[in-house]
């Protein structure tokens, strides 16, 4: 399947909104991708899918992912599904069979400890694509053109204060990548005495 039909079988999928939002995402991974050194092909197919199945009701997610063998865990927050689905969908719906590509948009709403530089460019387009507007977007968006890591770090805390703030429950992994990618960010600046965050 070309990247043209693959977006004309999203956009056919998704109400106008949720496919913009979709659009932004492609732009900016495309982007992150030139900057940073990944795939930008394989950005924007990761991000074309992501979304894929953002709007199936709840049963149909869960009653798919249970057909598909998806981790356990994921059952207890139906809103991390639709990533899963829309990978284990794509060999058949769009002929994509790059595990990177897959695993981006895997993995896109709850991250993962050790994400690949794919992962971390979609994951992060997602968060920061134009339409997207919450108080921190714009030091994610600065911070995401000169340092992947931190602005991943930073999103990170983003979506967890968000989820706090709303009494909602945390996915366990997202903490633990969370930890995990700040560990990194401060190793790697151990070195610099003046390093200093906000
Ligand atoms: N780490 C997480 N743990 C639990 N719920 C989460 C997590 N990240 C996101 N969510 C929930 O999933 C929903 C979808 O996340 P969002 O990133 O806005 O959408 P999308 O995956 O479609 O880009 C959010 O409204 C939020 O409630």
């Amino acid at each position: 399947m070309t990247e043209d039909m693959i977006r004309e079988r999203v956009k056919a999928e998704l109400k106008e909104k949720r496919f913009r939002h979709v659009e932004g995402v492609v732009q900016t991974a495309d982007r992150l991708a030139r900057i940073h050194g990944a795939n930008p092909e394989h950005a924007r197919l990761a991000a074309w899918i992501h979304d894929f199945c953002r709007q199936w009701p709840k049963e149909k997610l869960v009653q798919t992912a249970k057909d598909m063998n998806i981790e356990e865990q994921y059952f207890e927050m139906p809103e991390l599904l639709h990533g899963h689905i829309a990978a284990g969908l794509a060999p058949q719906e769009f002929g994509i069979t790059d595990e990177d590509v897959l695993n981006a948009a895997r993995f896109h709403t709850s991250g993962r400890t050790n994400m690949s530089l794919l992962e971390k460019v979609v994951y992060l387009a997602d968060a920061i694509e134009p339409g997207r507007k919450y108080p921190a977007v714009e030091e994610i968006r600065k911070v995401a053109e000169e340092d992947l890591d931190l602005a991943l770090a930073l999103s990170f805390d983003n979506t967890i204060e968000y989820l706090i703030q709303r009494r909602e429950p945390i996915f366990p992994l997202t903490v633990i990548a969370r930890n995990g990618i700040w560990r990194k960010v401060k190793e790697s600046r151990s070195e610099q005495a003046s390093f200093d965050i906000k």
